[in-house]
């Protein structure tokens, strides 16, 4: 009788695999080490499958979100947002590099309105040539006083952008790309070092940046006579009669200058809502939230949204799984910066007509956000008229009674989607 074999005498294939009965040892040698290799190979194959079946079970729990809309619609406003919610220990280690924006933010003001005056024609003025005189004269030395901090404006924008320059995106706008806040003190320091682990250590050296170090003194030294020009007649006239147009974001620091112009000034977490800065190419940030109890990554791609920027967001479209389009509402009587000529609602139309129509995105969740509506009802309150600006008939219009209605009914529209 034949001793029991592995090899059963019932299944066919096992039989077909059944060594010959005349196998030498050597013959056996080879087919044992070969059965071994073909062992190896086999689990091999099983632990790839095995690994891809988990990579495959992670990408289920990842969700890319895109968030994309023309620039300063408030993409990486809204990405602050997340980040304040699901990775709030995050923000507060950048705190201290958003200063470095906002002096920036504030220089660049201060800049933008002693041009303007510069331009000024004062026939325009209704006041008397004495009064008038006398403006001139107050406005002569402001202007001079705050040169020095307004000569910062370049050195600022060098320490944020590394002195990297994109052309095409602006009239002199400074761009970041991803992982900035920690190469604007390497930059300061003008070395490499390793990523900040401690708030402090952070706060440390951004306070010890000498330029930053600088304009704090600047600011503080001309905190009355920067607080002097936002309130001088002159400025709130050419404002009033929209020959000085501010962003929102200059606004907002002027009105807080004395507590910006502090020497001891860390940015509050509105003050980094507020803050400006524009985003160059796709900065993908992660977020893990639990959803119903299950670990969700999501990674959120902010992408630039100047013109000049929009070709970086192709790459991104494959596998995304959901757009936020973000569209500014309140930007009806506004220009782009990159080109003059286009008003801003006609290019957040267009740019969201050729996302919805566009073949890589049609299987992906599309969100609209109509974002900046504080301000449209503000301009609007102010008696601004949208039907004054909007060049796109279709969304024009649409545009009748409820304004902030029309203009999501416009987006709609462009979309074919009423
Ligand atoms: N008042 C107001 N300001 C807002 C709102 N959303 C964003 N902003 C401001 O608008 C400015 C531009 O916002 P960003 O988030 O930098 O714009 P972006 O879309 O990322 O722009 P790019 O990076 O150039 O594409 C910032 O100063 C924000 O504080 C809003 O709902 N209301
Ligand atoms: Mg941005």
């Amino acid at each position: 009788m034949r001793t029991p074999s592995i090899y059963s005498q019932d299944d066919p294939l096992t039989e077909a695999l059944r060594p010959p009965e005349s196998e030498t040892e050597l013959q056996r040698q080879i087919r044992l080490e070969q059965e071994a290799e073909a062992k190896r190979i086999s689990e091999q194959i099983d632990e790839e499958l095995r690994l891809e079946r988990e990579d495959l079970k992670r990408k289920r729990g990842n969700v890319k979100l895109l968030l994309l809309g023309q620039a300063e619609s408030g993409k990486s406003t809204l990405q602050k947002q997340f980040q304040l919610m699901y990775r709030p220990h995050s923000l507060e280690q950048e705190r201290a590099s958003w200063r470095t924006v906002i002096y920036f933010n504030v220089v660049r003001s201060i800049k933008h309105i002693l041009t303007t005056l510069e331009s000024w024609d004062d026939s325009l003025d209704d006041n008397s040539a004495a009064t008038g005189r006398l403006l001139d004269l107050t406005i002569a030395g402001l202007r001079r006083r705050l040169s020095p901090l307004v000569a910062a404006d370049g050195a600022l924008a060098d320490r944020l952008s590394g002195g990297v320059t994109v052309s095409g995106s602006g009239k002199g706008g400074v761009f970041v790309r991803t992982g900035w806040q920690a190469r604007t003190i390497e930059n300061a320091l003008g070395r490499k070092r390793a990523r900040p682990t401690e708030d402090f250590e952070l706060k440390k050296d951004e306070l010890q940046d000498p330029l930053v170090q600088d304009v704090s003194r600047m600011l503080e030294a001309s905190k009355d006579d920067i607080r002097e020009l936002w309130a001088h007649p002159t400025v709130k006239g050419l404002i009033a009669r929209r020959r000085l147009k501010l962003d929102e974001w200059s606004e907002f620091f002027l009105r807080h200058i004395t507590r910006v112009a502090a020497s001891d000034y860390i940015p509050s977490t509105d003050d980094i809502l507020h803050a400006r800065i524009q985003t160059m190419g796709v900065a993908e940030h992660v977020f893990d939230v639990n959803i119903h109890g299950k670990a969700v990554s999501w990674h959120l791609f902010d992408v630039g949204g100047a013109r000049g920027q929009r070709h970086t967001w192709v790459p991104y479209f494959d596998d995304a799984n959901a757009i936020i389009f973000v569209a500014p509402v309140s930007a009806f009587d506004q220009y782009l910066e990159e080109d003059p000529r286009t008003n801003r609602i006609d290019d957040s139309l267009q740019l969201f007509t050729q996302i919805c129509s566009s073949p890589l995105l049609k299987n992906v969740h599309l969100v609209l956000f109509l974002n900046k509506t504080d301000l449209l009802r503000s301009k609007l309150d102010n008696g601004l008229r949208v039907q004054k600006y909007v060049v796109d008939t279709k969304a024009t219009q649409r545009i009748i009674g409820n304004v902030r209605d029309s203009i999501f009914r416009g987006y709609l529209q462009s979309a074919a989607l009423v």
